[in-house]
């Protein structure tokens, strides 16, 4: 579902005399269906740049990247908007709060631009917020005043809302509280088991090795760097 073929990235620093680094070089991947990996790894070693990457974020200066048979490295961004709104689903810890838009409607919008009918839309974004313990009389009032943990499981119930195929999850369960990491493990389990590949970073271990089937990582790809 999820395939990397002989991937490397670089950036150039343009306000740094154009000095480039070399970041990841040769990664390999295949995540099937139903299968969860979590990306390990030092800090620096490359996981966000691998997942902003996976995720069209940053392109790739060579190699392929294939998510349901569209490589990304070549993908035109009309393309890459499509696969994020029908295949490829991005849970961060933050939400990317849209002013004066219901919590509610920014839950069911993911299932609204899939084509969804209104009230099954809200009906499946109701049951995933009272599950995530936010209090309804919070569902109709835009969460741009949520407090953070509030925020943060709002945008965790519109990553889970539409069942993508394939989905990218940055550290989905820090700083929940139980009962809520508990909700959020679960709903990867879900997911895994409807069939939906899953690349994540998970620095709660007991997490990754309660979801995830398996590890890579990524310092295996960094280049080795001149002393
Ligand atoms: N936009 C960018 N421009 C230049 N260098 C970058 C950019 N993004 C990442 N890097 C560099 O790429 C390397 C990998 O960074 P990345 O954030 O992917 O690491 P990470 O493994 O996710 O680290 P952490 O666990 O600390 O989040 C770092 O050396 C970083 O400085």
């Amino acid at each position: 579902m999820i395939t990397l073929s002989d991937v490397s990235k670089t950036f150039t620093l343009h306000n740094q005399g154009s000095a480039v680094i070399e970041v990841l070089t040769g990664v390999d991947l295949a995540v099937a269906s139903g299968e969860c990996v979590a990306l390990t790894g030092a800090s620096g070693a490359g996981k966000s740049t691998l997942m902003r990457m996976i995720y069209g974020n940053y392109r790739a200066q060579s190699g392929a990247i294939r998510v349901g048979g569209t490589d990304l490295v070549q993908a035109e961004p009309r393309e890459i908007i499509r696969i994020r709104r029908e295949t490829l689903g991005y849970v961060s810890q933050f939400l990317r709060v849209v002013p004066r838009v219901p919590t509610l409607d920014v839950v069911a919008e993911p299932l609204r631009v899939v084509g969804v009918p209104q009230d099954e839309a809200q009906a499946r974004a109701r049951a995933l917020l009272s599950q995530l313990n936010i209090p309804e009389r919070l569902w109709s009032l835009s969460p741009t005043t949520f407090s953070g943990g509030e925020q943060q499981r709002v945008n965790i119930a519109r990553g889970f809302a539409h069942a993508y195929p394939a989905m990218l999850l940055d550290e989905p369960t820090a700083s929940l509280d139980a009962a809520n990491r508990e909700v959020v493990l679960s709903l990867i389990e879900e997911a895994k088991a409807r069939g939906a590949a899953i690349v994540g970073i998970f620095h709660d271990e007991a997490a990754r090795a309660r979801v995830c089937d398996r590890e890579v990582d990524v310092s295996r790809f960094t280049p080795a760097r001149a002393a």
